[in-house]
């Protein structure tokens, strides 16, 4: 049966009470895309995309209630649906009622340019990320911009410690986009390699087309603007680039380990630019959406994952998503080399403890002394020389501090020998210097970064 206008001022007015009393991203995640397919009797029938949307509309009874006695004088039964659930009479009831949606022409790149080359790995999408309280908000929004670019949260700056699936969300924020706008014109970009396409343009005198490919884009995502050089000509570059495609309405969306206020490679003029629009964060997932992103990638294995096995993995990785599913890797191979269907838990210790015991020996084997300081120097822009000289600027002090920590953390080096490789200076020195960082990172977010990320390079 086709809505009734009592059905339709129902159904407007759930979302009008939804927009006043949810935030916006989640409206706009979890309301905006669902749809009324009939009311019947005291019965309303909604359709939604997911199961995840499924149990978020379930707890809206207030919603629903508040919206029906409004409109009918009486409480409807809500039935949520999702599209696996529809039977085919309810997929003709669904024809029937609501109106073909006319699509709005997409005004994207009316002008026939040269196509670009975007970059995206089909591999990441919105369907294989897992939602969690960690980065709900995030992937909101982030699926709220394939559908109205440009507008709401212009520029979306993602931010969180590496591994965290920033880049994950970049890509399927694009596959997305290309998907609800075919003709549209996206890059993926690091901004190292904005860089050195910059770098390339300008050398060889070619920077009309660099204009050319990065100012006529709908949307740009741009990956680890942490890494962005503080040379004055790409600065500036980049920032008439986001100025450009702002003013256009084109989208831009940003991920950093750092937000925008911890950026200190940029100018200020352009970091107030990234707080524009949406500044979200993304942080660790707690042990529920460790196990469900686990179940996830377990399924892919083609062996069977008990629960308690991907209990056990989950309660021993708790730092990040790219070691979850290293780990992860480590359990499939041990299963599969020991012919095994199951993977009981004693197979996921004897893996772990593997991945730990070699992940220690592949670092006493490649690392020394002067990789360290050299990986240092270049994380915080310094030249390796202050590392070990005199000054005392705070920055050079904080740099030498990490350098020395890490080399007593990573080698073990004796406190002695490390203070001789820092110009001399006393054991006593150096033990102040671990214990100013130990100390740090149990309560400092800035100090666990740069350890977190200097590590990840190190033992990379
Ligand atoms: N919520 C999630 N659901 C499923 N997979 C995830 C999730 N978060 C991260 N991953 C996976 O973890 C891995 C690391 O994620 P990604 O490379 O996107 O991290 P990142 O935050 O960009 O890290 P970095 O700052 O080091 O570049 C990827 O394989 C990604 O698919």
């Amino acid at each position: 049966m086709p809505l009734k206008e009592s059905d339709k001022r129902f159904w407007n007015r759930v979302n009008e009470l939804a927009r006043q009393n949810l935030p916006k991203a989640t409206y706009d995640y979890f309301i905006a895309p669902a749809k009324l397919i009939s009311v019947s009797g005291n019965k309303a029938k909604i359709l939604i995309n997911s199961d995840m949307h499924k149990d978020f509309l379930k707890r809206q009874t207030d919603l629903f209630n508040t919206a029906s006695l409004e409109v009918y004088g009486d409480v409807l039964t809500i039935k949520i649906l999702s599209d696996a659930d529809m039977s085919d009479a309810d997929r003709k009831e669904m024809n029937r009622s609501i109106e073909t949606r006319t699509e709005t022409p997409d005004n994207f790149s009316e002008t026939i340019l040269e196509p670009v080359r975007t970059n995206l790995q089909k591999k990441y999408s919105f369907d294989n990320f897992v939602a969690g309280d960690q980065n709900r908000m995030t992937l909101a929004a982030a699926l709220t911009i394939t559908d109205s670019p440009g507008d709401l949260y212009n520029p979306l700056f993602i931010f969180g410690n590496s591994g965290l699936g920033k880049t994950h969300l970049l890509h399927a924020i694009g596959n997305e986009f290309l998907k609800k706008h075919p003709r549209s014109r996206l890059i993926y970009v690091s901004s190292e390699a904005f860089v050195t396409d910059y770098v390339n343009a300008s050398r060889k005198k070619q920077m009309d087309s660099f204009v050319e490919k990065y100012r006529n884009l709908d949307l740009l995502l741009l990956d680890d603007v942490q890494f962005f050089s503080d040379k004055e000509g790409t600065k500036n570059e980049f920032f008439q680039t986001f100025n450009a495609l702002h003013e256009k309405g084109a989208q831009i969306v940003l991920t950093s380990d750092r937000p925008p206020s911890e950026l200190n490679n940029l100018e200020e003029r352009l970091v107030s630019r990234f707080s524009w629009g949406l500044t979200t964060n993304i942080t660790i997932p707690d042990f529920e959406t460790r196990m469900a992103i686990l179940m996830n990638k377990a399924e892919k294995t083609g062996l069977n994952f008990p629960d308690e096995t991907i209990s056990y993995i989950a309660s021993q990785i708790n730092s990040n998503v790219r070691e979850l599913e290293g780990a992860l890797n480590q359990v499939e191979f041990l299963a599969k080399m020991e012919k095994n269907s199951t993977v009981e838990i004693s197979t996921a210790e004897k893996a772990i403890e593997n991945l730990r015991s070699s992940n220690s020996h592949s670092r006493k084997n490649n690392l020394n002394i002067t990789k360290i300081k050299d990986e240092v120097s270049k994380y915080f822009h310094l030249p390796v020389a202050d590392l070990s000289g005199p000054k005392r600027i705070k920055e050079i002090a904080y740099a030498r501090q990490v350098a020395m920590f890490l080399i007593r953390d990573l080698l073990a080096t004796s406190l002695p020998a490390i203070g001789q490789e820092f110009g001399k200076r006393d054991h006593t020195t150096v033990m102040y210097a671990v214990r100013v960082i130990t100390d740090k990172l149990k309560n400092d977010n800035e100090t666990q970064r740069d350890v977190d990320n200097l590590k990840r390079k190190l033992e990379g």
